[in-house]
């Protein structure tokens, strides 16, 4: 089968999380992810992750370290391999060029949202860290 290499950010302002509904008419519609999408040919994980941001919301982060390990899980259309990756805005456009919605999340309400099926394991392992501590490289 299928394996589609596909990475996301869980980006962190104020001890909060930015999370995004996927519209409607797209696959996985009206679930929340993390901002991301698929690593093209040549790319690493972080320089994909960057691109993506950039194309959603016109906007340039800092990736950080990643959030537990990578999770495969098989849809009907293909099993998505996930890693996600802690960032920061350096801008603040979060324009809605791909998303439904954006929320800033407490950590404690990320389990009310209905989350793609890949990403419950990697919320399970945010849920673990203290976002306190949570260090970014400036030039990441
Ligand atoms: N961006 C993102 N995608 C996720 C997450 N969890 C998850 O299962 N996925 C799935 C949804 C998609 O099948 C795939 C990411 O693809 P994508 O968002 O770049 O693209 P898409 O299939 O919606 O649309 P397209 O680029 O093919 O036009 O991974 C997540 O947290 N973030």
């Amino acid at each position: 089968m299928k394996i589609i290499n596909v990475v996301g950010a869980a980006i962190l302002k104020d001890n909060k999380i930015l999370v995004s509904k996927r519209k409607e008419d797209k696959i996985l519609g009206n679930l929340w992810e993390f901002p991301g999408g698929k690593v093209e040919i040549g790319e690493t994980p972080q320089m994909a992750l960057k691109r993506e941001i950039r194309e959603e919301f016109h906007d340039e982060v800092i990736i950080g370290n990643q959030i537990g390990e990578a999770v495969n899980f098989t849809y009907q259309f293909g099993t998505v391999n996930l890693t996600v990756f802690f960032a920061r805005l350096k801008s603040n456009n979060l324009d809605l060029t791909v998303h439904s919605k954006v929320k800033w999340s407490i950590k404690e309400d990320l389990i009310k949202f209905n989350w793609a099926q890949a990403d419950k394991p990697v919320v399970d392992a945010l849920l673990k860290i203290d976002l306190q501590k949570v260090f970014f490289n400036e030039n990441g």
